[in-house]
């Protein structure tokens, strides 16, 4: 690839990446209910009401103006776009956001004079479209000229310096302190570490949001601190039944090798009994919200310990995306410990963490291949390559943010919300951008803490949104 056509290929990714991002703008506070109510104050086209002390007004003629100032972007993405020397179907795909881009503004004249339901709909459904037509242009144009081996200047993740993973090796025998209560804090730590205690902050997010979309300001600090109680308690019991299913194949993997049951700190059989202990007094504390909150915490251990850690994970490419499932639950089990059923915004939720697994892992996936490899795990790059990964990351990032666009459409979600999953989606968009041009070990866990940062932000905002404002 020569300097010019670099250049070239960075300037149409970067303004069909600020085009996707100014649609998906309009997507999301074209979803939240502001924008419904300010259609109602707001029901003549192109302008309407003058008295700008009205916040329904302003945020209609926000919505307007961002049309406008959006519609300039995306006709200059595509102009690039299509005068670059990219491929023919990411040229060919931008018909859709060509055509539908005026429809687009007709259905939004209509459903601002006609308020009818469908019209709104349909006006979603098509800024759809585009966005996708938009984020398929950036994908197949970001993996133009990249291989699949990895730029010499990346270190190789097995020789490389530690990086932030989540682990910490554990002291060579002759370096540890002795003494009995030295003894006791390490094995307290070793237990303590199979819970896996650094995915619990936002897996407990996740369960808060989903109690405070169903329980908005009325949220009961009872029923908060037995869900999260429970929930603490389940992840610690799989993640402890994953590191004993798990011991022999963590012995190979240089990431897993110091983990307490691996290096025997621990042994199999108090691991089981731990995990049963801290099971049961999760399902005791589920039960005691109810019964289907506690049998959904019941599918969740099941599902990570023995589905995804014996089934899925050692045996298909599709691991990580059925595994979001585990993941997801927690957001049905928070909706269920206050309503006692399951509900649409619940399930909405879930449906988005289940979209934002694939583009959280696969960017660890990505650094740890060769590891992965090494343990003999089917995951994404290992069996189909990292440029086949770094465009489902694509895939799924925008499905992701579809996803939180679909939750703010059923939810009364506001404006805290729609900031959070519209600057957040764009800094997790970006880094993903980078990991294209990079390629690089750095690159890809910039964007796996992005996408943490991404969905903490989004969790965050809903807790607040639902409950204070
Ligand atoms: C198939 C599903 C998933 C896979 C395979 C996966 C895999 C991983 C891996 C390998 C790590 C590295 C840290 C470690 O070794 O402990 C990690 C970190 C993490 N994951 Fe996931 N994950 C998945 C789903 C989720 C879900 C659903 C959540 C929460 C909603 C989540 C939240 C986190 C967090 C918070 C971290 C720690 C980040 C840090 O502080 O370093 N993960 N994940
Ligand atoms: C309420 C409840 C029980 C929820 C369970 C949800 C849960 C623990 C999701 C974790 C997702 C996950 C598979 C993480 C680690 O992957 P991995 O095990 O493949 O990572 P590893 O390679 O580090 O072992």
């Amino acid at each position: 690839m020569t300097a010019n056509t670099a250049t070239e290929r960075r300037r149409v990714t970067t303004l069909l990446a600020a085009a996707a991002i100014g649609v998906y703008l309009l997507i999301v506070v074209g979803a939240t209910t502001a924008l419904t109510e300010a259609t109602q104050a707001c029901s003549t086209w192109p302008l309407c009401g003058t008295d700008l002390s009205d916040p329904r007004v302003l945020i209609a003629w926000g919505h307007r103006l961002a049309a406008l100032v959006v519609g300039v972007v995306v006709l200059a993405a595509l102009v690039t776009t299509w005068r670059s020397s990219t491929s023919r179907r990411a040229k060919a795909v931008l018909l859709v956001p060509f055509v539908l881009y005026p429809v687009q503004i007709g259905l939004g004249a209509l459903a601002a004079t006609t308020s009818a339901d469908w019209l709104s709909t349909l006006h979603l459904l098509s800024g759809m479209a585009i966005f996708v037509g938009l984020v398929l242009a950036l994908a197949w144009t970001l993996e133009l000229g990249t291989d699949d081996t990895a730029p010499v200047t990346d270190p190789d993740p097995l020789t490389a310096e530690p990086t932030d993973t989540g682990e910490t090796p554990s002291l060579q025998p002759s370096s540890r302190p002795s003494g009995p209560l030295a003894r006791a804090k390490r094995i307290g730590a070793a237990y303590f570490r199979l819970m896996k205690p650094r995915l619990m902050w936002l897996l407990c997010l996740v369960a808060a949001a989903g109690m405070a979309l169903a329980a908005g300001p009325s949220l009961d600090a009872g029923i908060v601190v037995r869900v999260l109680g429970g929930g603490v308690l389940a992840i610690g019991a799989s993640g402890t039944f994953n590191h004993v299913l798990e011991r022999k194949k963590d012995r190979k993997m240089q990431r897993t090798n110091d983990r307490p049951i691996a290096t025997d700190q621990v042994g199999v059989t108090n691991a089981l009994a731990f995990g049963v202990l801290l099971a049961a007094a999760s399902l005791a504390l589920f039960l005691s919200v109810n019964l289907l909150a506690a049998a959904l915490g019941l599918c969740a251990i099941l599902f990570y310990s023995v589905i995804y850690t014996l089934v899925l994970k050692p045996n298909t490419v599709q691991n990580t995306v059925l595994g979001g499932a585990a993941g997801a639950l927690p957001a049905l089990i928070g909706w269920v410990g206050v309503t006692g059923t399951i509900g649409v915004p619940g399930l909405a939720l879930a449906g988005v963490i289940f979209l934002w697994t694939p583009a959280h892992f696969y960017n660890l996936a990505l650094a740890y291949k060769d590891d992965y490899a090494r343990g003999g795990f089917p995951m994404l790059p290992v069996v189909r390559g990292e440029r086949v990964t770094r465009r489902h990351i694509v895939w799924y990032l925008a499905a992701t943010l579809l996803g939180a666009s679909v939750l703010a459409a059923v939810t009364s979600l506001g404006w805290l919300y729609a900031g959070a999953t519209v600057a957040f989606g764009a800094l997790f968009l970006w880094t993903v951008v980078r990991l294209h041009r990079e390629r690089s070990e750095q690159a890809a866990f910039r964007a796996f803490h992005a996408s943490n940062a991404y969905l903490g932000a989004l969790l965050f905002a809903i807790v607040i949104d639902a409950i204070l404002l």
